[in-house]
């Protein structure tokens, strides 16, 4: 059993992600400096605060838990903020990546699973989305994990640093025994952001752009649901622990839903109309991104069993409404 430094532990995808890993009998250890994550989200292991961009403070934590792997979920994620402010996006996911590749090289710990995106394919029309097809990223967000995918490659070259990139499409759903889920702020998640709108809590629901060239105009989206995204991150530790060599999968379940078929799919959930309007496109948004790879399922024996959206939109909407963090 491994001891995993879980980097973003507090937040939505790896509070999920220690859960499962406690669950397989492993030991994950969160470091998170807690700026979109949540102490009430560290429910499955200790947890270290701190900042990928301390360096020295990552040291202190290699040096104190000896962690047998890494997986590195600690980024700022959202596609409008990436756009407004490239900056922030550049040193805190290139520049904090980069120091906790170096922290964990300097420590021996070679075995290193990354959140990456389907974000850094960009816009291709009518391609089958795989691990193959070009990565031309349109936002920042996606180019920095782009970069930080080339700085793995470069560390495994020069030093044997191992990983596996997942490479997510659009991540939803909450662990359905309510213990953690999403809880971004703000929030700008689809799913979560129509339940807020389905119960009140804000007006509405604006659709971000329905000129593209989609039969009904908005764009298409591969959702999975996050149990089976983390599920899949347990197999990838034991590929990399059997001695497996680095390795991309995308996470996605081939299916691609639109935004107007998202609000269609949770009304039969919650038997509740979504107030909606319909607003201009955001800028940074390819029209349709859905995985054309069954790789994960082939080579890693992944199995998804709730990414459908029925199911995605049921666990969100039981989280939405008995599950909040505090602090
Ligand atoms: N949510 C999705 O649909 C989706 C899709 C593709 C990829 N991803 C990737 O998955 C990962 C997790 O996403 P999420 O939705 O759980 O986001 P999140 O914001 O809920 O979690 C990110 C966590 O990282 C922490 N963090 C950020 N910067 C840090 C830093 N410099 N030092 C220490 N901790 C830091 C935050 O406090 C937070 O707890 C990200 O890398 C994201 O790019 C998410
Ligand atoms: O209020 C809203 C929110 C979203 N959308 C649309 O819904 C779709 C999904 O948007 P969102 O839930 O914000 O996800 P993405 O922008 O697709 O990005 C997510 O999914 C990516 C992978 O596709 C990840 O890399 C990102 O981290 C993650 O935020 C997009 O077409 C949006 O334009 C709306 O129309 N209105």
């Amino acid at each position: 059993m491994a001891k995993v430094l879980v980097t973003g532990g507090a937040g939505y995808i790896g509070s999920h992600a220690c859960k499962a890993l406690r669950a397989a009998g492993h030991t994950p250890v969160t470091f998170d400096n807690f700026s979109t994550g949540w102490r009430d989200a560290v429910k499955f292991g200790p947890a270290e605060e701190g900042d990928l961009l301390d360096r020295a403070r990552l040291d202190e934590v290699f040096a104190t838990h000896r962690p047998d792997a890494v997986m590195h979920f600690a980024a700022f994620s959202q596609v409008g903020e990436a756009m407004a402010k490239p900056g922030l996006y550049w040193r805190n996911n290139v520049m904090g990546s980069l120091n906790l590749i170096e922290a964990a090289v300097a420590a021996g710990c070679m075995d290193f699973v990354f959140s990456s995106t389907c974000a850094t394919y960009g816009e291709h029309d009518n391609v089958v989305l795989d691990e193959e097809t070009p990565q031309q990223p349109l936002n920042a967000y996606g180019a920095s994990k782009r970069a930080i995918e080339e700085i793995l490659r470069d560390f495994e070259a020069a030093h044997g640093l191992r990983h596996v990139i997942f490479r997510y499409f659009n991540v939803a759903g909450a662990d359905p025994d309510g213990e953690v889920g999403e809880h971004h702020r703000p929030e700008t998640h689809l799913i979560p952001v129509m339940l807020e709108a389905v119960d009140g809590t804000r007006p509405g629901l604006t659709i971000h752009g329905t000129d593209y060239d989609t039969p009904d105009g908005t764009c298409i989206r591969d959702y999975v649901h996050v149990c089976d995204l983390v599920d899949a991150h347990v197999l990838g530790l034991d590929w990399l622990r059997a001695g497996k060599p680095s390795r991309v999968f995308n996470l996605g379940t081939g299916t691609g839903f639109s935004v107007r078929q998202v609000i269609d799919a949770s009304r039969a959930v919650t038997n509740r109309e979504v107030p909606h309007t319909e607003g201009p496109r955001r800028a940074g948004d390819a029209t349709k991104l859905v995985s054309g790879s069954t790789r994960a399922e082939s080579e890693l024996g992944w199995h998804p069993t709730r990414s459908t959206m029925p199911q995605m939109i049921a666990d969100a909407w039981l989280w939405h409404r008995t599950g909040r963090y505090e602090s």
